[in-house]
């Protein structure tokens, strides 16, 4: 049975193939109210609900958070990664009614439509005081074209207006697709009659719109923020409502939501909503069964869609990858085994087939594995890469075009504090994996159990010798593998067997001349 727990307001329609999933309990409370947290594996949020790093230290069972809704900074995503916590989000099922919501304001806006209500409604009849302005043939300069800009831009087009874009990210193709200016900021900020911000609230956007660019726009501008309070700089735009440079404001977000700053609100041209941009049946119905649905694949151990921390594979990718997944995961628990020693570098090498594939989720696989066998704390592949690197440990990759001959194969290169290990491995569809070389030696074995790996010298006798002392330790040989570089010089044998080798077994080994090592590996 999983525990998923719902902590924000979510439709309970589109929440359904949880709801009716009998593996699946799910509980719709605040956080606040839970005082088992401990055993959730899921945690559905919108943006009230903050996922902070010390509720994720109390949620230890917890596998994902999912965000029925685009942005995540509510979350903290870092530290989800960090405690191996996949956070997902539902991108674009709400792009629309935020469009709209944004198109409404900005005709709100233009036109005085909220003043003008309550006006009418306190029994006015006051038409000279509400003189609008046409959107048709005006400027709109849209800050940030993805999905909600580029909705707006369509919309803009077709009531007559010329759509000026500021997004470092936007390719000409992209542009002259939409249709629309693609300028740099400064162009925008001095040409446009209307603008409106698009982007995330990151380190760059935070403050985008301050006191030196709302300086440098037309004197007249409006200015519209539906999409993450803070990116409007709120003490500037108070400055520059004072002085009337700006003529109006729609505001659907805030720096603290609720708003805690009256003196904008009072000003007669700020209209405002309480974050509403989502909030149509239609965004939230879609939100949620986007994100209920991932949930429940999740849960189920299948790939999920929209990860904000691990690479998105479809489930055709996914099918794609998931051997090589398995035989890299495989290859870091006998790197690690073999290694017993501090680490430096990682550096993996993908030839053929494989190297098609998304292959940093394939790296970190083998970190997972690799680091598993390390670490107390829960490792996976969310968390893999930021634990190698907390524990300087560097890690590369690298696609090469085929020298191995084998249809796919996975090179990896250990650099340890004495030693080097290598392997290479290939996997065969419907025949499975097979390690092809050890540490420079050709050999060839299913790397499955339990496994002895000896290196020797290539002498008549040594393979006996060690047939002999396993089989007075009562372990049976499942198979036999033996390589070799030269005849007479260093050589390796792998055995697969049926019971785990104890210390008596290794040491009874290496008192032979001609084994230089023996070690036991579980894989
Ligand atoms: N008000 C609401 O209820 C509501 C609803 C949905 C989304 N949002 C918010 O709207 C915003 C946009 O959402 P989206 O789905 O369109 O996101 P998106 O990721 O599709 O688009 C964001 C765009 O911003 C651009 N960008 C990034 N940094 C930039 C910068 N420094 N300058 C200019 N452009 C930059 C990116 O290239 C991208 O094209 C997000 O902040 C999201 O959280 C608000
Ligand atoms: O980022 C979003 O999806 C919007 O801001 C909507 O937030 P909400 O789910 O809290 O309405």
């Amino acid at each position: 049975m999983f525990h998923v727990l719902v902590s924000d307001s979510i439709s309970s329609d589109g929440l359904a193939p949880l709801l009716n999933d009998e593996n699946i309990n799910v509980v719709q409370k605040k956080v606040s109210e839970v005082d088992d947290l401990e055993k959730y594996d899921a945690l559905l949020v919108r943006s009230a609900t903050k996922v902070t790093e010390e509720l994720l230290q109390k949620m230890t069972n917890l596998k994902i958070v999912a965000r029925a809704g685009v942005g995540v900074d509510n979350i903290d995503v870092e530290a989800a990664t960090k405690y191996g916590v996949v956070v997902i989000n539902a991108p674009d099922g709400n792009t629309i009614s935020t469009a709209e919501h944004t198109f409404a304001m900005m005709a709100s806006l233009v036109r005085h439509i909220p003043q003008a209500n309550v006006s009418v409604k306190s029994g006015e009849w006051n038409r000279s005081a509400f003189l609008g302005t046409e959107l048709y043939g005006k400027s709109l300069g849209i800050i940030g074209l993805g999905r909600i800009g580029s909705e707006i831009a369509k919309r803009a087009k077709a009531f007559g207006m010329n759509v000026l874009v500021f997004d470092p990210f936007l390719t000409k193709d992209r542009a002259q697709k939409l249709g629309v200016n693609s300028c740099k900021l400064d162009e925008v900020l001095a040409q446009a009659d209307i603008i409106t911000v698009h982007t995330p609230l990151t380190k760059e956007t935070r403050g985008l719109l301050g006191k030196e660019n709302i300086g440098k726009t037309k004197k007249g501008v409006y200015l519209l923020n539906c999409a993450r309070g803070g990116i409007i700089d709120e003490e500037a735009l108070i400055h520059y409502l004072e002085i009337g440079h700006v003529k109006g404001v729609a505001l659907d977000v805030f720096e603290v939501e609720p708003p805690v700053n009256r003196k904008l609100l009072d000003f007669e041209q700020v209209i405002a909503t309480p974050h509403l941009g989502a909030s149509t049946k239609e965004a939230q119905l879609n939100v949620a069964s986007q994100v209920a649905e991932e949930v429940l694949k999740f849960l189920n151990g299948k790939p999920v869609t929209n990860s904000i921390n691990l690479p998105t594979l479809t489930k055709d990718i996914f099918d794609k990858i998931q051997p090589f997944y398995k035989l890299a995961k495989k290859l870091g628990q006998l790197a690690s085994q073999y290694m017993k020693e501090p680490v430096q570098h990682i550096g993996i090498v993908y030839e053929g087939t494989v190297a098609e594939l998304e292959t940093s989720f394939i790296t970190k696989a083998f970190l997972a594995g690799f680091l598993g066998e390390r670490v107390d704390s829960t490792v996976n592949e969310v968390n893999a890469g930021l634990m190698a690197k907390e524990r300087g440990i560097s890690f590369s990759e690298k696609i090469a075009s085929n020298g191995s001959g084998y249809a796919n194969c996975i090179a990896v290169q250990v650099d340890g504090d004495h030693r080097t290990f290598s392997v290479k491995a290939t996997y065969i569809p419907n025949y499975g994996e097979r390690i092809v070389d050890l540490n420079g030696f050709d050999i060839d074995f299913y790397p499955a159990g339990e496994v002895l790996y000896v290196e020797h010298i290539d002498k008549p006798g040594v393979i006996g010798r060690v047939g002999k002392v396993l089989g007075d330790h009562g372990v049976n040989i499942a198979t036999m593998q033996v390589g070799r570089k030269n005849i007479g010089g260093e050589a390796i044998m792998v055995l697969t067997c049926d019971k785990l080798i104890d210390d008596q077994l290794i040491e009874a080994l290496v008192q032979f001349d001609d084994i230089v090592s023996a070690k036991t590996i579980h894989l």
